[in-house]
């Protein structure tokens, strides 16, 4: 049994937490929000962020208190919206034991920096490469809230430290694989986003298997060719984290992601469908960054382009798909 916080108690975080109480850890939330460390404390439920739980296990606790919700953590897991990650973790540093683990959750590229979460959780808490980990893959929450089967992938530089938390979060529903590519998890999770926005958007717009399947495809290009330039696995791409995540993603209205762009393919402005947005579309953020990521490595990224221009110029999904990829005809 191991002594696991988790920062952050959105629905993968929540759901997170109930993963690594089923395996059998002791787990304490920690949230921003005062009523949801109440419902999870008092309650055993998270009602606000993951109604589709009636009854969270009883290893499960929660706090608000920043030094009391890490004092006694050996693995301390991150499930903050990515853009606020940087902030939010300050306000730990120091007070996270010094032998601990920490573990990102989250899918996103630091507007402004260009850091992936990896770099922004390091520099926040002051951390070494081999006390961190990153965990992604095909992981829609509610689905592996209801404990339907599905797996991930741990990632560290560390191969102990990946095997440590892949054991705390093993269970019979769960499976994790372990991977020493950071690099290549972190812009898996991540760029999946920004493709799911286009696919959401093509089906919010009317259109077909062909095309999302064409967007995806095109898509995993463009995200392993700026992943190999970060000096990534392409091995990563064709796992869990990169095909596995994008196609849980881009299939289902479970996503924020995918749920955001087909609101906008079917009409909503940009405003209007982060309104209806259940929870953050990392993508949204992401997208911004990407461009600029392959403006900086000289790689070519079409679909995070037109998506910015879907996002910034409020340009249609018949457009963005036009700018997918010119007129020129080109070898796949
Ligand atoms: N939802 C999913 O199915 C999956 C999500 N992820 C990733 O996990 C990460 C967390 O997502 P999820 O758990 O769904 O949470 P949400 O995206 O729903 O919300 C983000 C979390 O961050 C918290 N937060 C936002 N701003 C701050 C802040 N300034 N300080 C402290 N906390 C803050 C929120 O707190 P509050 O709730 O109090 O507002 C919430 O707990 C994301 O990067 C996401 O991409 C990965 C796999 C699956
Ligand atoms: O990352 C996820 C599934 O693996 C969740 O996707 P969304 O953030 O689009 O909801």
């Amino acid at each position: 049994m191991t002594n696991v916080t988790v920062l952050g108690s959105g629905a993968w975080g929540t759901t997170f937490g109930q993963i690594l109480a089923d395996a059998g850890n002791a787990v304490t939330m920690w949230a921003i929000e005062p009523e949801i460390v109440a419902d999870i404390r008092d309650n055993h439920r998270n009602s606000y962020r993951l109604p589709v739980v009636e009854r969270l296990p009883e290893n499960m606790i929660a706090t608000g208190d920043r030094a009391e919700a890490v004092a006694n953590a050996e693995i301390v897991v991150v499930a903050i919206a990515a853009q606020f990650a940087r902030v939010a973790l300050e306000e730990f540093r120091g007070l996270i034991p010094r032998d601990a683990l920490v573990v990102s959750l989250m899918k996103g590229i630091e507007r402004g920096t260009g850091k992936r979460m990896d770099e922004v959780v390091r520099e926040a808490l002051d951390l070494p490469e081999n006390r961190f980990a990153a965990v992604s893959g095909p992981n829609l929450s509610k689905e592996i809230a209801r404990r339907e089967p599905s797996a991930t992938v741990v990632a560290s530089t560390n191969p102990y430290a990946a095997a440590r938390v892949a054991q705390a979060c093993s269970t019979t529903y769960f499976h994790p694989f372990t991977s020493t590519d950071v690099i290549g998890l972190e812009l898996c999770g991540s760029l999946k986003n920004v493709v799911a926005l286009a696919v959401g958007m093509a089906r919010g717009a009317g259109y077909g298997e062909n095309t999302a399947a064409m967007i995806e495809t095109r898509g995993l290009a463009e995200l392993t060719s700026l992943g190999k330039a970060c000096g990534a696995d392409p091995k990563t791409f064709s796992g869990l984290a990169g095909v596995g995540d994008l196609i849980a993603t881009c299939g289902s209205p479970l996503s924020r992601n995918y749920t955001f762009g087909a609101n906008l393919g079917k009409g909503m402005s940009v405003e209007e469908a982060t309104k209806a947005s259940d929870g953050v579309a990392e993508g949204v953020a992401t997208t911004a960054t990407v461009v600029a990521l392959g403006d900086r490595l000289g790689v070519p990224t079409p679909l995070a382009a037109a998506m910015t221009h879907v996002l910034e110029d409020g340009i249609s999904c018949a457009q963005m798909l036009s700018e997918l990829f010119g007129t020129e005809i080109t070898a796949e």
